[in-house]
Formats: structure tokens, C-alpha cells, sequence
């Protein structure tokens, strides 16, 4: 029984048939192939209106040929976390750090980033192997306040979802959703329901209370370096809020808010910008080899979300070759039979499915488990053979920046060591990362351009 599942694979592709659609398909190629023969044979009459039409069929029949390539065999990935399970022990699954970027606290509530996170503190994955950085463009002392909060509410939201198997772990959607509280529950799950509500409530009234304040509190204690701070010019800002010691197994994950230096002479290159500061801080302190990056405004439907990306990123015979695991944006509150296609679907049926059937889709900049040494510009085929180039301290320089503890943490990335966690400590951890997350320390450095450019294959996974 033990070694049941061991030679299955941990995840398939699974092709769909669209013979119909095939045939259509090729029917209006070759109808745009006898329109522009007949264009060009058929008429003597070569003007200027003759001419721009044929240019326009022509460029029409080019995207056509190229779009009916597209389309040609789609294909959905289907994973087998129960194999994954059955096949490593859960002490020797590998670290995952999770990203949010968060850019301001008027457009983005704190509210919003708050559920974001606590959905992913609550992902069914070992605790002490997640890692939330949370970057935030605002450099907003009230989104801190929000997460701090939210942070003690984590204590109790994450194994109330743990034991009830709750499926979405954002608690405004868990909350909105009526028929979570059913007639069928057992007294004891609705007290439960009902005590994690009203501390929800209360956890919305407390960053509420604090928003709408033209002064929301006095910028003293932890919040004092927020004081004197320009959303365009401030220092960097790194606070650990959660840390979890003693390696705890069901505790909670370390949470870390970041906000980078920001100097009005420095361009701050957006969310790319930010993500390149939380790849090195996360490089720092704990480096996963895993990277989960999503935005302020959404949150994880799939509390096993990290197992389904591990069983293609693990997979022993193509996992390598996987640079990053791409999940499928979808988006709540959406109107009925979506009349503006504003869920994608279309897109995703014809175009995604179908490059999933190929290589596999572009990256869409969100939504994805990246693997950290494909983001250091580590080509597959490289692991093994030309890795030990690339780990020269001259060469690290010269492509990670000045840090030494960056360079250390990132040639053991590069040098497949990443699984063990970097020897940094919460003490000089600060320090470090904030060298890191300076406005100049890209400069002349291969960030931006070899550095977090993504390549290899990349392969669309269903929830
Ligand atoms: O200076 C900035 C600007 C934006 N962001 C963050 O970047 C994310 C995406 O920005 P948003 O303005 O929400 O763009 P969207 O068009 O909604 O985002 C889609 O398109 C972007 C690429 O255009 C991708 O990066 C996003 O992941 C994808 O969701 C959000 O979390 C922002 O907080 C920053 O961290 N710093
Ligand atoms: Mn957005």
C-alpha cells in the first residue's frame, strides 16, 4: 500500500477534441485564401482602394493562420496532489514564498490586501515552510496597521479554516457566502461561525475606523517610521510581523511588510519594480526555491493550491524544464451568462488552452508559482552542466548587486541548495534586506534585463 501511486505521474495533459471546430477553422482559411486569389487574379483594376484592401485580407489571413495554429490541439494540465502526498513526506516538502504587491491604500483598501493575505497564511501547506512578503508602493502606515491586525486575527481565522476545511480562506467571500452557515451544521460549528464572524466584523470596523480618520493615530512606536514620509520619497521601511519560531508546524507562516525606498530621482519600475525587491528580501531571509506572486486585490480559491503547482514543478521526468505554474485568473461578482466576457472564457477556451497544448501560455504577471533559480536567469539545461560558471563571486556581483548576503543566498538558489533555508537571522535580516531594497542597488546590475526574465516552458494548470 505505502508505495501505491509511485509510478503514476504527478500530473497529465489532458487533450480536448475540437474536430468540429478543426474543420471549421480550416474552412474560413480557405475561404480567406480564395478571397485573395480571386483578388489578385480576377481583377485588372490595381487601385489605390484595391490595393489596401488586399494589404488588410492579407494581414487578416496572416493572424488567421497564425491564430488557427494557436487553437490547433488545446490541452488542460490535470495534477494529482494525492499522489504528491503519497510520494513525499510532507517534512521534506520544499519552501514556498508568497508575494503580494500592494501599491496604494485609497485604491487598494487595506482591507482588500488584509483578505489576500489571510487567505494565503491559511494554505494547506506546512506552516513553517510559507513565507508572506507583502510590498507596499504606498508606504502606508495604515496598510501596516491593517496587517498587524490581521495578523492576530490570523491566530484564530487559520485553524478555523484548517479544521472545517473551509475552501475559500478570504473571510469576506467565506462570509458573504450564505450557505456557508447551513441548517445541516453542528451546534458547535455555527458558535464557531459566529465567534469568527464577529471578530471579522470587528477586525473591518478597526481598520475602518482607522481609514476614515483624517489623522489616523499618532506615527510613535512601531508606526514611527512612517513619520515624515512621502509616498515618492521615504526610506525603506521592513517590519517582520509574524515570525514563525521554532520551525512551529501548525503556527503560522512569517509575515513580512516591505515598503522599498522611493527617491523622486529614481524611477521605481511599478509592480516590477516591487517584485524584484521581494525576490531578493525573500532571497534573503528564507529563499524558497518557490515563488507564489499575486496581487493585493485577489485571493486563493484552492487552499491546496501550492500542492496541485508542486506535482508539475516536482514532476522527476519534466519538472526542470518548468520555469514557472500559471493559474487561471478568475473574478468574482460577475454578472450572469458574463454578456461582456469580462471572466476571459473565450480567451481562456480558444487561445490559453491552446498554447497549453503548445509550450504553453505567456506569463499574464500574476497568479503564478515561479521557480526562484529560472528568475536568477538559470536556463534547464544548465542545472547540471554550466551552473558552477555562473556561482563565481565576480560573475554574482556583477548580475545580483553589492549585498554579500544576497550573493550568498542567491548562488545557493542557483547552486540547487535553495531547499535548505539561508542561515540569515531575524537580526541582521533588517539590515541586509534593507540594503536590498534600496532605490540604487539595480543600478548597473543584470536586474531588470537577465535577472527576473523568465524562459523555459511553462505549462497552464486547472484548479
Ligand atoms: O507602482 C506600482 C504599481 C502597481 N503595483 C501592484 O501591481 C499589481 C498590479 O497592478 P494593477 O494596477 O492592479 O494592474 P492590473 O492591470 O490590474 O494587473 C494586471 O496586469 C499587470 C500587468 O500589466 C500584472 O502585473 C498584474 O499582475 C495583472 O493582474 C497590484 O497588486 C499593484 O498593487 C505595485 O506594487 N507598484
Ligand atoms: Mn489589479
Amino acid at each position: 500500500m505505502a508505495n501505491q501511486g509511485h509510478d503514476l505521474p504527478l500530473y497529465e495533459k489532458i487533450w480536448v477534441k475540437r474536430k468540429f471546430q478543426r474543420v471549421i477553422d480550416t474552412l474560413i482559411l480557405v475561404l480567406l485564401l480564395l478571397l485573395l486569389s480571386y483578388r489578385l487574379f480576377s481583377s485588372n483594376n490595381f487601385t489605390f482602394p484595391w490595393f489596401l484592401a488586399f494589404i488588410c485580407e492579407s494581414w487578416f489571413t496572416f493572424t488567421w493562420i497564425v491564430i488557427l495554429n494557436t487553437k490547433w490541439s488545446p490541452a488542460v494540465t490535470i495534477t494529482h496532489p494525492n499522489r504528491l502526498l503519497l510520494r513525499v513526506p510532507e517534512s521534506e516538502f520544499p519552501p514556498v514564498d508568497l508575494l503580494v504587491t500592494t501599491a496604494d491604500h485609497v485604491l487598494e483598501p487595506p482591507i482588500i490586501t488584509v483578505n489576500t493575505v489571510l487567505s494565503l497564511l491559511a494554505l494547506d501547506y506546512p506552516t513553517n515552510k510559507l513565507a508572506c512578503y507583502v510590498s507596499d508602493d504606498g508606504c502606508s502606515p495604515l496598510t501596516f496597521y491593517a496587517l498587524m491586525e490581521a495578523s492576530k486575527f490570523a491566530k484564530f481565522w487559520v485553524p478555523f479554516c484548517k479544521k472545517n476545511c473551509v475552501q475559500v480562506r478570504a473571510p469576506f467571500r467565506y462570509f458573504s457566502d450564505i450557505a456557508t452557515n447551513k441548517s445541516e451544521d453542528s451546534l458547535e460549528f455555527k458558535q464557531e461561525w459566529l465567534q469568527m464572524k464577529d471578530m471579522y466584523d470587528n477586525l473591518c470596523q478597526k481598520i475602518e475606523e482607522v481609514t476614515g480618520k483624517t489623522i489616523p493615530f499618532q506615527l510613535d512606536g512601531e508606526f514611527a517610521v512612517f513619520s515624515n514620509t512621502d509616498q515618492r520619497n521615504h526610506p525603506t521601511i521592513i517590519k517582520v510581523i509574524l515570525e514563525n519560531m521554532g520551525d512551529l508546524l501548525d503556527g503560522l507562516p512569517h509575515l513580512i511588510y516591505i515598503s522599498r525606498e522611493k527617491r523622486p530621482q529614481y524611477h521605481h519600475n511599478y509592480k516590477a519594480g516591487a517584485m524584484n525587491v521581494l525576490t531578493r528580501v525573500s532571497g534573503l531571509m528564507t529563499n524558497a526555491p518557490f515563488i507564489l506572486n499575486v496581487d493585493c486585490d485577489m485571493f486563493v480559491n484552492n487552499p491546496k493550491i501550492v500542492l496541485h503547482a508542486l506535482c508539475i514543478l516536482m514532476d522527476s521526468q519534466r519538472g526542470k524544464e518548468v520555469a514557472f505554474v500559471q493559474c487561471f485568473q478568475q473574478f468574482y461578482d460577475g454578472i450572469k451568462d458574463d454578456p461582456f466576457g469580462n471572466q476571459w472564457m473565450i480567451t481562456f477556451k480558444n487561445i490559453i488552452m491552446g498554447m497549453a497544448g503548445l509550450q504553453g501560455p505567456f506569463y499574464g504577471g500574476t497568479n503564478a508559482f515561479h521557480r526562484r533559480n529560472a528568475i536568477y536567469g538559470l536556463y534547464p539545461d544548465e542545472i547540471e552542466s554550466e551552473r558552477k560558471g555562473k556561482l563565481e563571486e565576480k560573475i554574482l556581483i556583477e548580475k545580483f548587486g553589492s549585498s554579500k548576503e544576497f550573493i550568498k543566498s542567491s548562488a545557493q538558489a542557483l547552486g540547487g541548495s535553495a531547499f535548505s533555508a539561508n542561515d540569515i537571522t531575524t537580526f541582521n535580516f533588517i539590515e541586509a534586506a534593507t540594503q536590498v531594497s534600496n532605490c540604487e542597488y539595480e543600478y548597473d546590475t543584470c536586474w531588470g534585463k537577465q535577472v527576473r526574465k523568465t524562459e523555459t516552458n511553462i505549462f497552464f494548470k486547472q484548479n
